[in-house]
C-alpha cells in the first residue's frame, strides 16, 4: 500500500513536473486521502476524476486502466475464484451477442460469429443452460447462432423463446415463448418507416427492424453530421410518447416505454428454467454494452452470480469482470466446458 502510495506520487510529481500548483497539491491530497480512507479500493476512480483537471491525458488513461482493473480484474485470470464462489451451484449461462460473441464490424448484417466459436458455444450449452440475449430480433441472431440447443432473447429481451423440439436437455417444457411488446409491434414498424424516410439523406445511417425495437446505426455516418440524424430521430420520436430512446456502441435504440429489459428477461429465463427462488444457482453474464448493465445490475442486486463486461476500454459498469474481446471470451467458455468435462468425467 504504502509502495503503491508513494509510486503514484512519483508519477503524479513527474508528469506534472511537480508545479507547486494548487490543482495539483489539492489532487495529490485527495488521492491519498481516498487511497488511505478506502484501502485503495472503490474510491481510486474519484482519484483519477479529481486529476481530469490537471494531469496529462497519457497519465489519466494509464491510472484510469489500471484501476479499472483492479476492480474488474480479468475473468481469464480469475478462473479458478470464479469457479471457487459458483461451488455447488448450477451455472447458467447468458450471452450477448454483437461484440461479445462477434466481433463488432461496420456492416451489422455481417457480424458473422466464427465457427471456432459456434462449436465452443455448442459445447457449453451441452454442459449448462445457455440463452442468447440480444438487441437483434430472434430470427436475426438465430441465423448467426445457427444452434437449436440454445434459449433466445431478442429485441433486448422482449421476444423470447426456448430450445426446438429436443433441443435442449435441460427443459421439459418446450412451449417457451414470452413476448411482452406484442402490443408495440403496429407501432414500432410505424416508426421503423418515418426513421427510414427520415434519415434516408443522411450518408452512412442505417436503420434495422428489430421487430420489438429498431435501431439506428451511426457507424459509418460522419461525425459532423451525428448531431443532424440525433435531430431526425428525435423528430420522429416526439410523436411516439410510448417509446423511448437508449443507446448501444454507435446505436440509437429505439424501444417500447415498458419496463422489460436484458434484466428482466434474464430473471425470466432463470424462472423458467425453475430458478426463480433458488439460492443454488450461479448466472453467469457475459456482455459489451450499455444495454447488457440491466442484466449485470439485477445479479449484483439479487447478489447472484455475476457479469462479465467484454472491453478493452474502462468502462462505468456493474459488472465484476471483464474480457477485452470475443477471443477471450471464448476462451473462458471453453475452460468453462474443459472444467465441466473434467467432473464429469467426460
Ligand atoms: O445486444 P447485442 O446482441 O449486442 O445487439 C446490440 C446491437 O448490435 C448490433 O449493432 C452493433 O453491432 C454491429 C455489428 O458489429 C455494429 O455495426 C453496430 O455499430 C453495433 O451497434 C445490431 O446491429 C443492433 O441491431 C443491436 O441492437
Amino acid at each position: 500500500m504504502v509502495r503503491f502510495i508513494e509510486e503514484i506520487t512519483k508519477t503524479v510529481e513527474k508528469e506534472t513536473g511537480n508545479k507547486s500548483n494548487t490543482d495539483v497539491a489539492t489532487a495529490k491530497k485527495k488521492v491519498l486521502q481516498d487511497l488511505i480512507i478506502n484501502d485503495g479500493g472503490g474510491l481510486i476512480n474519484s482519484w483519477v476524476d479529481s486529476m481530469r483537471a490537471c494531469s496529462p491525458t497519457h497519465l489519466k488513461s494509464l491510472m484510469k486502466q489500471s484501476s479499472w482493473l483492479t476492480e474488474h480484474p480479468s475473468a481469464l485470470d480469475m478462473f479458478e475464484e470464479i469457479l471457487h464462489v459458483s461451488e455447488g451451484k448450477q451455472i447458467v449461462m447468458f450471452l450477448d451477442y454483437d461484440g461479445t460473441l462477434s466481433p463488432i464490424v461496420d456492416d451489422p448484417d455481417r457480424a458473422f460469429m466464427s465457427k471456432k466459436m459456434r462449436r465452443t458455444v455448442r459445447k457449453l450449452a451441452n454442459c449448462f443452460p445457455t440463452a442468447i440475449v440480444s438487441g437483434r430480433c430472434r430470427e436475426k441472431v438465430y441465423n448467426f447462432v445457427k444452434l437449436t440447443e440454445l434459449y433466445y432473447a431478442g429485441s433486448h429481451g422482449m421476444d423470447i423463446k426456448g430450445p426446438e423440439q429436443g433441443g435442449s436437455k435441460y427443459k421439459e417444457d418446450q412451449s417457451l415463448l414470452c413476448q411482452p411488446a406484442t402490443e408495440f409491434l403496429p407501432m414500432v414498424d410505424e416508426v421503423y418507416q418515418k426513421l427510414i424516410e427520415k434519415t434516408r439523406l443522411t450518408p452512412g445511417a442505417k436503420v434495422e427492424n428489430n421487430k420489438f425495437c429498431v435501431s439506428v446505426h451511426f457507424r459509418r455516418v460522419d461525425e459532423k453530421n451525428w448531431s443532424d440524424l440525433a435531430d431526425q430521430v428525435r423528430s420522429v420520436m416526439k410523436d411516439y410518447p410510448k417509446l423511448r430512446l437508449t443507446q448501444g456502441r454507435k446505436v440509437l435504440e429505439v424501444r417500447p416505454i415498458i419496463k422489460w429489459d436484458k434484466g428482466k428477461a434474464l430473471e425470466f429465463l432463470l424462472e423458467s428454467l425453475g430458478y426463480a427462488n433458488c439460492t443454488d444457482v450461479f448466472p453467469l453474464y457475459i456482455g459489451d454494452d450499455r444495454t447488457d448493465e440491466d442484466a449485470f445490475k439485477i445479479l449484483r442486486e439479487r447478489r447472484q452470480g455475476l457479469g462479465i463486461l467484454v472491453s478493452k476500454f474502462p468502462k462505468e459498469t456493474n459488472a465484476s469482470y471483464s474480457l477485452q474481446e470475443p477471443d477471450e471470451v471464448m476462451d473462458f467458455l471453453q475452460r468453462l466446458v474443459e472444467w465441466k468435462q473434467l467432473r464429469s468425467g467426460a
